[in-house]
């Protein structure tokens, strides 16, 4: 377990293009030292913004669009089709730039391709076992207001499974309520970890992260990278943590 590092900006934009520069970077040094690096990808406005940043970037990078391999650390439940999902999200403002391989891509299954958030947990855990995907390279969690990270919401069942890689989420505070989460073990097997986190409606969420304590109460305690965990902030999310 590696001790978090705070990296605090100025504003959300700065903020994405940091964190796509080192996204870019990271995915050429595996690269460079012959791996196909895996990365989780994660919902919301911070990473749609980072989306569209990598994007904007990816040409002038020398990485190898086909040897590189994509996740979801979470979905939302509901058609393929539905902007809602992360996986909509991703290919639009990125996934659909990038020169990547289809096979490389592994959604979690949608609401009208199997019967029930279970089944979709279950077959994309044995999708991830196939490929044999025990390390992301980057795993990149957005972080709620209520300290929730994927889709791990506080006090929630899922929070105690621990003999799955993936687990259905029912009752999710954030819509939609019917959500596949990896689980805090499959999280905790990624090689870097980074938060990304803007906007002043979680700064308490960050600080009470940054705490310690239960991760019951705040999922984002749970989770930690085996080589990095790096807060990637800006200031209005930062302005409880004393620096
Ligand atoms: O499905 C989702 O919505 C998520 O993956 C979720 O965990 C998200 O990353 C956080 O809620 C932060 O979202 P924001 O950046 O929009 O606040």
């Amino acid at each position: 377990m590696t001790a978090p590092e705070m990296v605090v900006h100025e504003d959300a934009s700065t903020l994405a293009g940091d964190v796509a520069s080192r996204l870019l970077s990271r995915i050429e040094e595996a690269q460079g030292r012959g791996e196909v690096p895996h990365i989780g990808l994660t919902g919301g406005s911070i990473a749609d913004a980072i989306h569209r940043e990598v994007a904007r970037r990816a040409t002038d990078s020398s990485v190898d669009w086909s040897r590189v391999v994509i996740w979801w650390g979470d979905e939302r439940f509901v058609p393929a089709s539905s902007p809602d999902r992360n996986a909509h999200q991703a290919r639009s403002a990125l996934l659909d730039q990038l020169p990547l391989s289809p096979d490389n891509i592994h959604e979690v299954p949608a609401a009208d391709e199997v019967a029930t958030a279970e089944e979709s947990a279950s077959a994309y855990s044995a999708t991830m076992r196939s490929v044999g995907a025990g390390s992301f390279e980057v795993l990149m969690l957005g972080v709620g207001p209520d300290g929730h990270v994927a889709s791990l919401f506080p006090g929630h069942v899922a929070l105690d499974v621990t003999d799955q890689i993936a687990v259905a989420v029912h009752d999710s505070p954030k819509p939609p309520p019917d959500r596949v989460s990896l689980t805090f073990e499959a999280i905790n097997r990624a090689k870097a970890v980074w938060f990304l986190v803007s906007g002043g409606d979680k700064t308490d969420a960050v600080a009470a992260a940054i705490d310690g304590g239960d991760r019951h109460e705040i999922p984002a305690r749970g989770v930690r990278g085996t080589s990095e965990t790096v807060w990637l902030i800006d200031e209005a999310a930062a302005s409880r943590i004393p620096r």
